[in-house]
Formats: C-alpha cells, sequence, structure tokens
C-alpha cells in the first residue's frame, strides 16, 4: 500500500529531502520452508521475463501444471537442510541484512546516508524500501544488485523492480544504479584472500579447485548477455593473483533449470569426471554468489561433495562466499564509495 503523501509545504519537502539512500539488493527467499511459501516464492521468481524469456503460451502452462506443483514440495526439503533456524530465515536473508548493518556503521560519520536492503523476491520487497528511504528524506537513491557479474537474468531484473517502483512516485528520488565488478582489485584480493585463508585451514591441499558460477542458458549468452566473460575475467584475474595455472583453478557452471542447454562446462559433470579421472582432493569456491544460499550450501558443499566421495574422491571442501566477512564488507564498501562519488 503505498503511504499518503506528506502535504506539500516547505518544511515537509525539506524534511523529505537531502539523504542518499543504499540499497543492497539480492536475488531473495522465500518466508518459510513449507509448500505455500515455496509455492509463492516460485511463482514469483519463474513468472519473471528476466529469468524465465520463454513464450508466456508455452511456460504457463508448464509453470502452473507442472512446475508450481512439483517444485515447492522438492525444493523446500532442501531449502530445509541449510535454514538458519536461530533466526527462521534463510542465509542470503541473513547475511544480507547483516550487510546493510554492518555498511550503515562504516557511515557513521555521514548521517545523510541511509543503508537498507531488500529482495527481488519474496520480503522485503524493492518498492517498500524504495519508499521507506524517501520517507526517511532520501532524494537520491544507489541500488546496488548483489551480483560481481552481470546477467540480465539478476542485474537488470532488480534495476527494472527499481524503476518500476519510481512509476509511482510523483517526487521521485534521483537513482543511481552499481553495475557489476568481475575485475574490481579490492573484489579479486578479497576472494584470494578468502581462498588462502580457508585453504590454510586444512591438513590437505587441492589439487584442483573449481570456480563454480550459477550458470544461465546458453541462448541467453548468445543473444549478448556478458555473463559468460565477465566470469571469465574475475577466474582469470583470480588465477593471476594466486599464481595458479588454469589447470589448477577451472570455471564451471551451476545450477541448471529445465532442458534447454546452459553455459558449460557443468559444475557438477565436472565434479564426477575429476573423481573419476583420479582427482582426489578438491575444493569448489563460488565467486558470484556474494552471500551463501541454497545454490552453494545444499547443491555444492552438500550435493556436489556428496558425488565428490561417491565417484572415488578423498577430500572435497567449499570453500565460503565473501557473506558478512571483513574481506567481504570492504569490497562492498569500497564499491558503494566508488559509486556515491558526486553526492557525496
Ligand atoms: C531459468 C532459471 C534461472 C536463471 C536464468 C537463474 C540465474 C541466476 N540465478 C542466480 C542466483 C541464485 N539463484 C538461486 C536460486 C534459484 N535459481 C533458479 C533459476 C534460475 N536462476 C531457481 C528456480 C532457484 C530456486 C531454487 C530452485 O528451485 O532450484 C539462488 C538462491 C536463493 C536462496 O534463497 O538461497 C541464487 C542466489 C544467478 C547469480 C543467476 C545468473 C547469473
Ligand atoms: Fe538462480
Ligand atoms: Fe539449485
Amino acid at each position: 500500500m503505498t503511504t499518503a503523501p506528506a502535504e506539500p509545504t516547505i518544511d515537509n519537502a525539506v524534511r523529505r529531502s537531502g539523504k542518499i539512500g543504499v540499497l543492497l539488493v539480492n536475488l531473495g527467499t522465500p518466508d518459510g520452508t513449507d509448500y505455500a511459501s515455496m509455492r509463492r516464492y516460485l511463482k514469483e521468481f519463474l513468472s519473471d521475463r528476466r529469468v524465465i524469456e520463454w513464450s508466456r503460451l508455452y511456460w504457463y502452462p508448464i509453470l502452473y501444471g507442472i512446475v508450481l506443483n512439483t517444485r515447492p514440495g522438492k525444493v523446500g526439503k532442501a531449502y530445509e537442510l541449510i535454514w538458519n533456524k536461530e533466526r527462521n530465515e534463510s542465509w542470503l536473508r541473513t547475511y544480507t541484512r547483516n550487510q546493510a548493518e554492518l555498511m550503515a556503521k562504516t557511515f557513521a560519520d555521514r548521517p545523510q546516508v541511509v543503508v537498507d536492503w531488500a529482495m527481488r523476491y519474496g520480503q522485503p520487497t524493492i518498492a517498500s524500501r524504495m519508499e521507506a528511504l524517501q520517507q526517511q528524506g532520501c532524494d537520491r537513491v544507489l541500488v546496488f544488485p548483489l551480483y560481481p557479474q552481470y546477467a540480465a537474468a539478476t542485474t537488470a531484473t532488480v534495476n527494472d523492480k527499481a524503476f518500476e517502483a519510481l512509476l509511482k512516485m510523483r517526487w521521485q528520488p534521483a537513482l543511481r544504479t552499481v553495475p557489476a565488478y568481475p575485475g574490481d582489485p579490492v573484489y579479486i584480493d578479497a576472494l584470494a584472500a578468502s581462498i588462502s585463508k580457508h585453504l590454510a585451514t586444512l591438513d590437505w591441499e587441492p589439487e584442483v579447485v573449481l570456480a563454480s558460477f550459477h550458470g544461465i542458458p546458453k541462448s541467453y549468452s548468445d543473444q549478448g548477455d556478458p555473463y559468460y566473460f565477465q566470469c571469465q575475467e574475475t577466474a582469470r584475474l583470480l588465477r593471476a593473483k594466486l599464481g595458479w595455472p588454469e589447470e589448477k583453478l577451472q570455471v564451471t557452471f551451476q545450477s541448471r533449470f529445465g532442458p534447454e542447454e546452459w553455459l558449460q562446462p557443468y559444475t557438477d559433470k565436472t565434479v564426477e569426471r575429476l573423481a573419476k579421472d583420479g582427482v582426489k582432493r578438491l575444493a569448489v569456491i563460488n565467486p558470484g554468489f556474494v552471500s551463501d544460499c541454497l545454490e552453494t550450501l545444499e547443491e555444492i558443499a552438500g550435493q556436489a561433495g556428496e558425488s565428490f566421495h561417491h565417484n572415488g574422491g578423498e577430500k572435497f571442501a567449499h570453500i565460503p562466499c565473501l557473506n558478512d566477512s571483513a574481506e567481504g564488507m570492504a569490497v562492498l564498501n569500497h564499491i558503494v564509495r566508488r559509486e556515491l562519488e558526486g553526492w557525496l
């Protein structure tokens, strides 16, 4: 529901302006692991034309006839395995909130900056937080889609939603969006530090480390989405930073959905092949995920680890995402300050 606009007096005009909002936005998350919550979440997610580009005439019968009947139960069970029981929410939500709260503290000396967070699918919505920022006096908003590599299915759909929220406002804030940062040196340094730190806790050295990115359908890439090349750029710079050859840090793509061909090589097939080829020690990092979530905790730490052992591998490690770590916050704080230049 839209809040009634404040009366247009000079006092209200001053009160409702002069501040700068920073809105961190991640993908989203179901409110619970039960069937109804999962269905509501998947329905919103999989109805997004930026995510599923097929004709609605073809897709909706499949979505409503099959996917929304079968997938909520199956995926709900997977979410249960990785649910943050302490807060009764997904880790993606916990980390995103922590990131916003930690970033807000770094602006203690800049009280005109208000940091908030939202989800593209589920709660809190982008529109509700944009409105809240405006009510607090933000007449400029920096929207930060939390994806280091640009994809239309992630970055663009966040930006679409933010601009859609402005459609209904008479007095719009100025809006800036944060570009992807696949080669940012602070980001690359943070990934390298996180790998070194994590590997130092193991009593074994991996023969291969997979940099596993979320996939997209190959057709999206063929139509001009830069995502594939930005993932390769991140991996190339990370290799250079670590001084590793290409065989040691290999790029793969995970989380396929549907029957189409997706970006290759696939993570699940690569894990299986490496184990069958005699690789005994494997680690996986997810550089494209700002925070751990279902796709990293269940699909990689859980399923990929199991598959590696099942096919003859001996040691497997999942390197956590940057999350709300000091290195992770250094990246987010650096990008935000750079993008606020001229406003601050
Ligand atoms: C065609 C479908 C999908 C595309 C394209 C896609 C791209 C994409 N997704 C992420 C990041 C995340 N995806 C997550 C979950 C998830 N993704 C899809 C489908 C597509 N993603 C589905 C259906 C789901 C839900 C789970 C499932 O049903 O399998 C998540 C996790 C969210 C959580 O709450 O934990 C993230 C994060 C990226 C970065 C990306 C393209 C680059
Ligand atoms: Fe996804
Ligand atoms: Fe998945």
